[in-house]
């Protein structure tokens, strides 16, 4: 899948300067961010994320997901260890984009779960196409993470494309009235390993 760097800059946050690269995917015009900290092409495993964009949750303060918490425990995370790397992915929606995650929390207010509401819009429960980071890890020297993920899927994928997954770091947090049962269905439906106290929680 061809994506091509454009260019680098520093991107000073709350927990520290990062560098900030951008990546043009040429098929889709889609533009993807990865910010990293020290030196990543040292062949070492690097504390990753693979972050897919929300904007609900990432921008806009929502309580339906984790992931606005989840960017910044990993910010934080890879800022304590000065080294990492997180690709911020244009994966809208787990790849539908944002005005069909918008029809699916519709249909999730009257009811359905996060996966029924994406195949009643005749989507898959979960579209997205991780090929994208292969030549975006490869342009910034990475071989090896340690990766903070609750999901099973996108170790797999790495290894697909021949990364190591040295280690899966899991990445619990910001669990919220509002998000329990989107977490439940996450654990129970899409195999999210969010462990029993999370889970436990979620139920
Ligand atoms: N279609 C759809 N997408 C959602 C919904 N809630 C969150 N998302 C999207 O799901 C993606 C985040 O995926 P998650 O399943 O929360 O987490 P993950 O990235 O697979 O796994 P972790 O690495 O453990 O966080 C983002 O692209 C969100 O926009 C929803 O109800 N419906
Ligand atoms: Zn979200």
């Amino acid at each position: 899948m061809p994506v091509t760097f454009v260019a680098s800059s520093q991107l000073p946050t709350q927990w520290g300067t990062f560098t900030m690269h951008g990546f043009l995917e040429p098929g889709t015009g889609k533009e993807h961010v990865v910010l990293t900290m020290g030196d990543v092409s040292d062949g070492q495993p690097v504390l990753g994320r693979l972050h897919s964009e929300c904007l609900t949750g990432d921008a806009l303060f929502s309580l339906r997901c984790d992931c606005g918490f989840q960017l910044e425990a990993a910010l934080k995370a890879i800022a304590e260890e000065g080294r990492g790397a997180l690709l911020y992915l244009r994966q809208e929606g787990r790849g539908i984009g944002l005005m069909n995650k918008i029809r699916a929390y519709h249909l999730q207010d009257g009811g359905a779960d996060t996966v029924e509401a994406n195949e009643l819009l005749g989507f898959g429960a979960d579209q997205r196409d991780y090929g994208i980071c292969k030549p975006m890890l490869a342009h910034l020297g990475i071989t090896s993470l340690k990766l903070l993920t609750n999901n099973p899927r996108k170790v797999k994928a790495l290894e697909d494309f021949g990364i190591t997954v040295a280690e899966r770091i899991p990445l619990k947090t910001g669990l919220n009235p509002f998000n329990r049962n989107y977490l439940a269905t996450k654990a129970g439906k899409l195999g999210h390993l969010l462990g029993t106290i999370h889970q436990a929680e979620a139920e």
